[in-house]
């Protein structure tokens, strides 16, 4: 096993915001009883263009689903398992790949030079085979999408090839082609084969990234075992196999087919209620799953075009929470990373953009199997006194504002937002309702000049 390749950077820092959090989280001053409270909106258009920037452009993970047992079938012909794939077999099927230059399908190893077996020259078990993990390894790879990349959607993997490169094996810089009006995502997974070199290359927005696709072992008491990385990306990421030095590599490439619907209960049994579902998920992908920042053009002014028809609507003030945590003191413009900064920079330039430590409070409503979460969000005023914002801070606490909406979005930002169980907030009896969340939002409303 190759493991001085280079490995996967996250951009999730989950544990160091939490921590920033859980340390000012300390020494937060108590909420004023008397700010009004905005009504959160979920599922509407804007949380749902939200949770598309959340979205990862790619992923990768290594799927902890046991592969000892998946055979590998060429034709019939027993080409051995993941774990001891048995190249010569697969070698003497495969046919070389081609691929697409403008209208015509060519052959030019200068750009690609490989061979693949396609998905109907492969099995995985022998016919009746009941102990095959195969199902569960392909849900897992399913699930975990649908937490990442496709959030909100369902998402159907099918295996399109393996592909096989042998020293001097390459793909140069391409997109994949699609195969379906479904089809929006590749999933590639190595077998465990020695090779050198091959790295996967991905760009997105000009940002190249490599990602290791070497299996893991994972010491066991019965035994080493084997855990296959999975890398996944949409459709459109530009991405490029460097030459094999040596060895054969192995790449199973399946096609990622989504489906607007509500996602599976990936994790959270029934009782769970959305807010819970979202921490959970949150900590699944901080401690599991490399993901990268998404600054894709098109769906930051979804994001603007969204905003701009809830202004014509009536929702004065459009406010949702920040995808990343900070300071109080740093809920800045200049301060703001990623995602967070570039929606700004595009809002500034359409609308008035204020940004403001929130809380967000679930209230539980009834109980037993009827029990729902009522969320409020609360702009979070000092005791200082010295942010005081007349228009929300009149009246006593409990009253919602009028024309202004906090929209919550599924994925992104409320998770990070999400309070670690057993911080204790400052002086949080001063409000009914379970205060658990903070962070921080951005407030946009039309410029005052266009009024
Ligand atoms: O083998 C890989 O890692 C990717 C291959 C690829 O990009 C393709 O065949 O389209
Ligand atoms: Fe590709």
């Amino acid at each position: 096993m190759d493991s001085d390749s280079s490995s996967v950077s996250s951009n999730s820092e989950p544990e160091h915001e939490l921590s920033i959090f859980e340390r000012i989280g300390g020494h937060l001053d108590s909420f004023s009883s008397s700010t009004r409270a905005y009504e959160v909106e979920r599922e509407t258009k804007l949380t749902h263009a939200l949770d598309n920037l959340a979205g990862s452009p790619f992923v990768s993970f290594e799927n902890r689903v046991e592969t000892a047992t998946f055979k590998l079938l060429v034709e019939g012909e027993d080409a051995g398992t993941w774990m001891k794939p048995v190249v010569g077999v697969l070698q003497k099927h495969a046919t070389p790949s081609p691929f697409g230059r403008g209208e015509e399908t060519v052959m030019d190893p200068t750009y690609r030079h490989g061979t693949e077996l396609k998905a109907d020259e492969l099995a995985f078990s022998l016919q009746g085979d009941k102990n095959s993990q195969y199902e569960p390894f392909v849900s897992n790879i399913e699930n975990e999408l649908e937490t990442s990349m496709f959030v909100g959607k369902s998402v159907t993997l099918k295996l399109y090839k393996l592909a096989i490169y042998g020293e001097g094996g390459h793909f140069d810089w391409h997109r994949d082609s699609t195969h379906s009006d479904a089809h929006h995502g590749t999933v590639l997974v190595a077998l465990n084969t020695e090779w050198e070199g091959g790295d996967l290359m991905l760009r997105h927005q000009g940002v190249e990234t490599i990602v290791n696709m070497h299996p893991t072992t994972y010491p066991k008491k019965s035994g080493d075992e084997l855990r296959l990385v999975v890398v996944a990306f949409y459709t459109d990421t530009e991405h490029k196999v460097m030459p094999v030095t040596k060895g054969t590599r192995l790449v199973l490439q399946f096609d990622v087919e989504v489906v607007e619907q509500p996602p599976r209960d990936w994790i959270a049994p029934p009782s769970y209620t959305p807010l819970k579902e979202a921490v959970h998920r949150h900590q699944h992908i901080a401690s599991r799953i490399n993901t990268y920042p998404n600054l894709d053009q098109k769906l930051v002014q979804a994001v603007v075009d969204e905003i701009r028809e809830l202004h014509k609507e009536g929702t004065t003030v459009v406010a949702f929470p920040l995808t990343h945590l900070y300071r109080k003191a740093s809920v800045k413009k200049e301060y703001l990373k990623g995602t967070d900064s570039a929606l700004f920079n595009a809002l500034e330039n359409h609308f008035d953009v204020v940004l403001h430590p929130v809380l967000i409070r679930a209230i539980e409503d009834g109980n037993g199997d009827d029990s729902q979460e009522q969320f409020f969000a609360h702009k979070y005023i000092s005791s200082e006194g010295d942010e005081e914002e007349p228009s929300y801070a009149e009246g006593q606490g409990g009253g919602v504002s009028e024309n202004a909406s906090f929209y919550l979005p599924r994925a992104s930002a409320i998770l990070q937002l999400s309070l670690p169980s057993g911080v204790h907030l400052g002086n949080e009896a001063e409000i009914s309702g379970e205060a658990r969340y903070y962070g921080a939002g951005m407030f946009v409303e039309p410029k005052s000049d266009e009024e």
